[in-house]
């Protein structure tokens, strides 16, 4: 496909990214211990997920990322003492937009229907705006004219796309993505880091991520996770606001520190 989307990775930040906005919702893991088969993946790990902020998760291959952010979803079985906090104290269950490795797309319906996936699924007839809103962001992705197509027609890269703008359109204060770049090629995944971090802007968001760059442009926070059991280190911060240029002295130099940090 012709791809249109705009990119300023190699131009200073876009003005209209707001800096990320107080007040959202802060999420803390505590104590957390998972064995698999009686190895100990992690225990006693923690992290705080910053109200309105992306904290990008690093780490090598098996180290147990995507079994936090499962942990973060509700979705794995961790054992005592672990714990999951909203820090206003409510439960987090319908407050969190899951965006797993695989797409996850449902193949007989249409790319739109896949992006409109969770009104469906909440028996909610989607209006003209929720209907525009999801045009929208298939635009935003690249995809305008593909709405109709079913996800078989498209390539890893498209499928990934899907999925992320119905992550985007769920809306929710707190985001967990894995690898949500990772099929696209270099380009489309700068175009679509820019995206997502205008997107995401205010948000709570975990991005687990191979991706020192990736993890540097669009992150906040960043930590990395090693080790067996696992541990995760100390934030990184970059400098600036998301999403950061890809020629930034700066970043390149912050990328050697993560990349020593990965190395252990
Ligand atoms: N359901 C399961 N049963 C047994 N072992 C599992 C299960 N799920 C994950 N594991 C193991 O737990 C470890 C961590 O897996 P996880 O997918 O969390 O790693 P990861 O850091 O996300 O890896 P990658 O970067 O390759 O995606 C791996 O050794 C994996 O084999």
């Amino acid at each position: 496909m012709t791809d249109t989307l705009p990119f300023s990775g190699l131009r200073p930040a876009p003005s209209s990214v707001a800096p990320p906005v107080p007040g959202g919702l802060s999420v803390t893991v505590s104590g957390a211990r998972l064995t698999h088969g009686g190895a100990v993946l992690f225990s006693d790990l923690a992290l705080t997920l910053e109200a309105g902020r992306i904290t990008g998760l690093l780490g090598p291959s098996g180290v147990g990322k995507t079994t936090l952010l499962r942990v973060l979803a509700g979705l794995a079985d961790p054992e005592p003492p672990t714990r999951v906090a909203a820090g206003d104290g409510l439960p987090l269950a319908g407050r969190i937009a899951y965006m797993a490795q695989q797409d996850l797309l449902l193949p007989w319906l249409s790319v739109l229907d896949n992006v409109l996936l969770g009104d469906r699924l909440r028996r909610k007839k989607p209006d003209a705006e929720r209907l525009e809103r999801a045009a929208a962001l298939l635009r935003r992705v690249g995809l305008d004219g593909r709405e109709r197509d079913r996800p078989a027609a498209l390539s890893g890269g498209q499928r990934q796309r899907v999925a992320l703008a119905r992550t985007l359109m769920e809306d929710k204060p707190l985001v967990l993505m894995d690898e949500p770049f990772s099929a696209l090629d270099a380009l489309t995944r700068l175009r679509l880091q820019e995206t997502a971090a205008e997107t995401l802007a205010g948000r709570t968001v975990l991005m687990v991520t191979h991706d020192p760059l990736e993890a540097l442009r669009i992150g906040d926070r960043l930590h990395v996770m090693t080790g067996r059991p696992a541990t995760i280190g100390p934030p990184l911060e970059p400098p600036g606001h998301a999403p950061r240029r890809v020629d930034d002295p700066a970043l390149l130099a912050l990328q050697a520190e993560l990349l020593r940090r990965l190395a252990g």
